[in-house]
């Protein structure tokens, strides 16, 4: 039984009992059962773990100081901690603690147990047009939380959606993100590049950053068009053998859809993908995200509904 205060007086010195209902127990190191490894970063390892109190399952994202400090990440880590910590929304993996020892940060996060968009696509694309529609709306909404808290994420690719134990999506990876000044203008100082050095897919960089120009909230709706494109196609838009010709077919807009490619669809991604961001739909010369949950791809929606709470669709 839960020991409660006895009295206002005793209240506080109870707060140290873990079995105090408003004990917020803080976590370390061995408060969990380490699994497998879910991913490696170049200065992270993301593995399954167990809160041997709860026997909650997370994923914690295990970062190596020193190679931290040599290689000069500080400061991405800390953009990716403080923007992870600003997310608030079913769509983003959460952010619950971090901890630290001698050698390592710790980050416990939400685990997906059901892997990335990508082999999804992989494996069922072309989605039919409910299930397209279901994804990018929950991609939009997740985007439209990450640009709010004056975020932009610039890494949204199929890897980095993740899908939760009911198939809705989690966003994760801010280790490439910027922050906004109110007005979408980027932070003074800020990073022009990311700590990505490409060691990933090219696919889905935006113009704008190959021309070395601000990457603002309109370089995640670009890759947004390119998801889309890829829910419906089952390929990426901008496919080639090395990334210096997936940056010439992106800067030259060189792609073309597949016949069947439904035509509301077409429409929409011809919006997204457009070379200049303040041409671009969901940018906010042409009125934001609203311009995108209006467009006719979304035809009868409702916004109003928390598809988050919603069954994902079942995939032939
Ligand atoms: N970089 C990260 O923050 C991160 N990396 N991963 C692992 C995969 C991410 C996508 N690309 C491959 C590595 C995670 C996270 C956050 C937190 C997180 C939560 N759940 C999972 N789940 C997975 C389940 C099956 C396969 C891969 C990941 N993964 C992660």
């Amino acid at each position: 039984p839960i020991k409660q205060p006895t009295s206002s007086s005793t209240a506080v010195t109870d707060l140290d009992d873990p079995n105090h209902p408003l004990h917020h127990h803080r976590r370390t190191v061995n408060d969990f059962e380490y699994g497998h490894a879910l991913g490696e970063g170049s200065y992270s390892t993301v593995i399954a773990a167990k809160d041997k109190k709860t026997d909650k399952q997370y994923a914690i994202k295990k970062l190596d100081k020193a190679h931290i400090v040599k290689n000069d990440k500080v400061k991405y880590v800390m953009i990716e901690r403080d923007a992870l910590s600003r997310m608030n929304h079913l769509g983003i993996v959460k952010l619950y603690w971090t901890f630290r020892d001698n050698r390592s940060l710790y980050y416990v996060l939400d685990l997906a147990p059901n892997g990335e968009l990508y082999s999804l696509i992989r494996r069922k694309a072309p989605f039919d047009m409910e299930t397209t529609r279901f994804y990018a709306a929950e991609l939009l909404l997740a985007l439209e939380h990450i640009h709010d808290k004056g975020v932009v994420h610039r890494d949204i690719k199929p890897e980095n959606i993740l899908l939760d134990d009911n198939m809705h999506i989690k966003i994760t990876d801010f280790g490439s993100a910027k922050f906004l000044e109110q007005d979408n203008k980027p932070v003074a100082g800020g990073t022009t590049g990311s700590s990505r050095s490409f060691v990933g897919t090219a696919e889905y960089v935006s113009p704008e950053l190959l021309r070395s120009e601000p990457t603002l909230k309109e370089a995640d709706w670009w890759a947004f068009g390119c998801v889309v494109f890829q829910m419906l196609s089952g390929k990426s838009p901008f496919k080639a053998a090395t990334d210096y010709l997936i940056f010439q077919k992106i800067k030259n807009l060189e792609y073309e859809f597949p016949d069947a490619f439904p035509p509301v669809a077409k429409d929409l991604v011809q919006r997204l993908l457009v070379l200049a961001p303040e041409k671009r739909l969901g940018g906010e010369a042409l009125g934001g995200v609203d311009a995108i949950k209006n467009h006719a791809f979304f035809q009868g929606f409702d916004w109003q509904q928390d598809i988050f709470k919603q069954t994902a669709p079942e995939l032939a």
